[in-house]
């Protein structure tokens, strides 16, 4: 594994915040940096109120039983905020930088310009961007094979998940250092190539849009929808991917319901081709033997089995198991 030991976390905001708190955690130095240049008793403040902050929300975490009371301070000792002009000396010994400044495109350029000047060549480069395409991101530094995004879900230092979408020319030493570093303080990866919203804000959006559209439209309140997807939506796709659920389930019956609402609800909904031909092919999912996976060499009794085990374990762990013979 690369010896990533000199982590730089640019912007002093709510995701650099978070991710300085995910890597204190796992024991390594979490070195955040100002982007703005202040003042010196300007910065003092500060620095003082982001530590603050971090402090805040540590004593949450304790509140939670995620962390320890006693471990509080060796976490917190471990998060330190350099100012932009204290920040150069650091930079040229970074090996990731993980940048979170403001998602505008201008504050973005800047940044980068300056960090470009003082980060080592072979330094990763990855920014927890939102929206903008990696190779947008790569086009501001020079060097931009070594340039990645890595997006992590909020609250970052609970959430595994961080999406790292590459560009044509990211290297692939590049995305295997920064996947198994991640992996290796607990965070699960995934990687995209470059498409506007990755994977999980690419899907949450529609549903996040759709539920809002719902309360517009008067089906349901807020309350009823989001009960809804605690107590379906969210926990059955916490057990099994969004893809699988669809070889469970059958393309060809998400085809058809996807027609009915495409008439009755608008062009949104129309099913993508890959349906339509996973279905010309009879690969409709888990009954025909192949779907979006192939079960051609799965022992399918095995698999429910152990689907079927995670979903009583989902449902007990929220509390949500029906109590046996509860009417009898
Ligand atoms: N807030 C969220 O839920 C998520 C945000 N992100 C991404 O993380 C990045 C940071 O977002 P947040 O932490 O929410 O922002 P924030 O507003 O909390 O923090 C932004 C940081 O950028 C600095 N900044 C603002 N303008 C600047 C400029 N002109 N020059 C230098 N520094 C400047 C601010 O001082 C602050 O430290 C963005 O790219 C955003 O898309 C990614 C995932 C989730
Ligand atoms: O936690 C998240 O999902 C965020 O990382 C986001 O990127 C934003 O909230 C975005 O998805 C809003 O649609």
């Amino acid at each position: 594994m690369a010896n990533i030991q000199h982590i730089g976390i640019v912007g002093v905001g709510r995701m650099s915040k978070a991710i300085a708190i995910a890597f204190a955690y796992a024991g390594l130095p979490a070195q955040l940096i100002d982007a703005k240049e202040r003042p010196v008793n300007e910065f003092e403040t500060y620095q003082q109120q982001a530590l603050q902050d971090i402090s805040k929300e540590l004593q949450l975490l304790v509140s939670t039983g995620f962390l320890l009371q006693a471990d509080v301070e060796q976490v917190l000792g471990r998060i330190s905020v350099l100012s932009k002009s204290q920040a150069p000396e650091f930079l040229q010994r970074c090996d990731l930088i993980m940048e979170g400044v403001s998602e505008v495109r201008e504050a973005k350029q800047q940044i980068f310009a300056w960090l470009d000047a003082h980060i080592p060549a072979d330094c990763i480069v990855a920014s927890t961007t939102s929206t903008f395409l990696v190779g947008e991101i790569a086009a501001m530094v020079s060097h931009p094979e070594r340039v990645i995004n890595a997006h992590w879900l909020n609250p970052a230092y609970l959430i595994p998940l961080v999406e790292l979408s590459k560009s044509a020319v990211t290297s692939a030493q590049v995305v295997t250092d920064l996947q198994q570093f991640l992996e290796s303080i607990g965070k699960v990866t995934v990687v995209c190539n470059e498409s506007a919203g990755y994977i999980v804000p690419r899907i949450q959006a529609l549903a996040m849009n759709e539920a809002a559209r719902m309360v517009e439209e008067g089906v349901a309140s807020a309350e009823e929808i989001d009960k809804a997807i605690r107590t379906g939506f969210g926990l059955r796709f916490s057990v099994l991917g969004m893809l699988e659920f669809i070889d469970w389930g059958g393309g060809d019956i998400l085809y058809y319901a996807s027609q009915y609402l495409q008439k009755e609800l608008g062009e949104r909904y129309r099913p993508p081709q890959i349906i339509q031909t996973n279905m010309d092919k009879q690969h409709n999912g888990m009954r025909e033997g192949k779907g979006f996976y192939d079960y051609a060499q799965v022992d399918v009794n095995a698999y429910k089995l152990q689907v079927m085990s995670t979903f009583v374990n989902r449902i007990d762990g929220v509390g949500l198991k029906p109590k046996f013979n509860v009417l009898h």
